[in-house]
């Protein structure tokens, strides 16, 4: 198999609700000072690597927004045409957000906690659109219209990403661009479930750390060369997945 295109998958960098272990989704909170560095750190990276984007993707919120920015900015190439798509946001997590991930463990118990963290197919309960974190009446999302969630699970993200993938992404990918993708913990899972055709059962284990490139080389059938792809960093990378991992521990 030889490599046909290239892609690159970037996770935003740290955020203040990362920082302050809080359910976030669909809220739109700010990259910490960490974040920033981490950003600047996987612009860095790029262009050590000589991995300069055509394109970007990102998703709406500005963790995401920012971080590419950011990114593109120390690899100097900040003008690529951008493309942004509420289909590359993080998973709504529904009543979740806004929650502390420690305190809903231990009063839901780690089973109940891990099923709306990880499972494929449970979501958490749904948010109401008068909570003070709902995205209801949101201009941004006004294309979204009928298929705005209100919670969503693994398995209505990866619904909902896919048609962009296809409709999008592929086609900058076929015309040879280096691509950059910039979203969010699970938008990225889903993206990665579908790349390496990762099972239902195995994706619950598959966590992806923050402002860590993370390169696909694919073949003629947008199949990657090296399955999982290859982190530009890969020691951050073990350390930093290890610590989403543990997300919600005391
Ligand atoms: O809160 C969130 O939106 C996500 C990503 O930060 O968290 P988790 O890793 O628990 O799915």
């Amino acid at each position: 198999m030889s490599a046909e295109y290239t892609l690159v998958l970037l996770r935003h960098g740290e955020s203040e609700w990362n920082a302050k272990n809080l359910f976030t989704g669909w809220v739109d909170v700010h990259l910490t000072e960490k974040g920033q560095q981490e950003a600047r750190r996987a612009g860095e990276q790029l262009l050590a690597e000589g991995l300069l984007p055509d394109v970007v993707h990102t998703s709406l919120l500005r963790r995401a927004i920012t971080t590419a920015n950011v990114a593109l900015d120390v690899a100097d190439r900040h003008w690529i045409p951008v493309h942004r798509t509420w289909r590359l946001n993080e998973r709504h997590y529904g009543a979740l957000q806004g929650l502390d991930k420690a305190a809903t463990r231990d009063k839901y118990g780690e089973e109940q906690f891990m099923l709306w963290r990880r499972s494929f197919d449970t979501p958490p309960p749904p948010i109401d659109p008068d909570d003070e974190y709902s995205q209801a009446g949101d201009p941004r999302y006004a294309e979204a219209d009928g298929d705005m969630p209100l919670t969503e699970c693994l398995k209505d993200v990866i619904a909902r990403m896919l048609p962009y993938w296809e409709s999008a992404i592929v086609p900058d990918l076929r015309e040879r661009r280096t691509v950059l993708v910039a979203a969010h913990g699970n938008s990225l899972r889903a993206l990665v479930k579908h790349l390496d055709g990762i099972s239902d059962e195995d994706i619950v284990g598959l966590n992806i750390p923050t402002g860590i490139p993370l390169l696909y080389e694919l073949d003629g059938d947008l199949r990657p060369v090296t399955a999982g792809g290859r982190y530009l960093d890969p020691e951050a990378a073990a350390a930093a997945i290890q610590a989403v991992a543990n997300q919600g521990k005391h």
